[in-house]
């Protein structure tokens, strides 16, 4: 069972920078569900996430999280909005801490279709398969779907098992990504 400690009591290496990523979940409101993909290859093969990548250089955090929905799941997001950021911490590997960039959309363009990388699937807004997802997904998918903003901190050991972690809502994310990567 992680365990669940207070903010700050996650220690970081000294001096390694956040690798940063995009999540991005798309929320279909009428029909009360959402769309995931089951991971076909690379990092979290076989779990089912939102859709997402790494940041490139020299690209937003934004761009890079629309590129990541268009190249995974085929549609282009006409409104995206930032909900939260989420720190990952190994003892394996990577090395680095990762920073999740946690985005929602519910309007696209065009039709949602497979890639080489992900398998779109929707899911009733009941029947998310946390079973077969990342093992922090549990404790910030509430907020995600009470349409709080959060961030939070996770510790895996064997880059999959979470061992502890912290998460809370914010009410300035960017203040709090800010503190996050405030020594980079
Ligand atoms: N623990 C956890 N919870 C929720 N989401 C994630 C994690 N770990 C993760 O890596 N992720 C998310 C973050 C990203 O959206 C993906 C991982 O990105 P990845 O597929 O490795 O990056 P790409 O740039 O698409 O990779 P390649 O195209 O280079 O293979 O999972």
């Amino acid at each position: 069972m992680p365990r669940e400690v207070r903010e700050g009591d996650i220690a970081l290496a000294r001096g390694a920078a956040h690798r940063a990523f995009t999540l991005v979940v798309v929320r279909d409101y009428e029909g009360g569900r959402v769309l995931l993909g089951e991971k076909l290859r690379g990092f979290g093969a076989g779990y089912y996430n939102g859709f997402g990548g790494k940041v490139e250089r020299g690209e937003t955090v934004e761009a890079a999280a629309a590129r990541e929905l268009t190249e995974e799941a085929n549609v282009e997001a006409t409104n995206m909005t930032r909900r939260g950021a989420l720190r990952f911490v190994f003892d394996d590997k990577p090395l680095e801490p990762w920073l999740v960039h946690v985005f929602h959309c519910s309007r696209y363009d065009g039709e949602i279709a497979a890639s080489d990388e992900m398998r779109p699937e929707w899911f009733d807004l009941d029947d998310v398969p946390f079973e077969n997802m990342w093992a922090d997904d549990p404790y910030w998918w509430p907020l995600f779907l009470e349409e709080k903003e959060f961030v939070g901190t996770f510790t895996f050991t064997n880059t999959t098992t979470l061992v502890d972690y912290w998460i809370r809502e914010t009410k300035d994310l960017m203040l709090d990504v800010e503190a996050m990567t405030a020594n980079e």
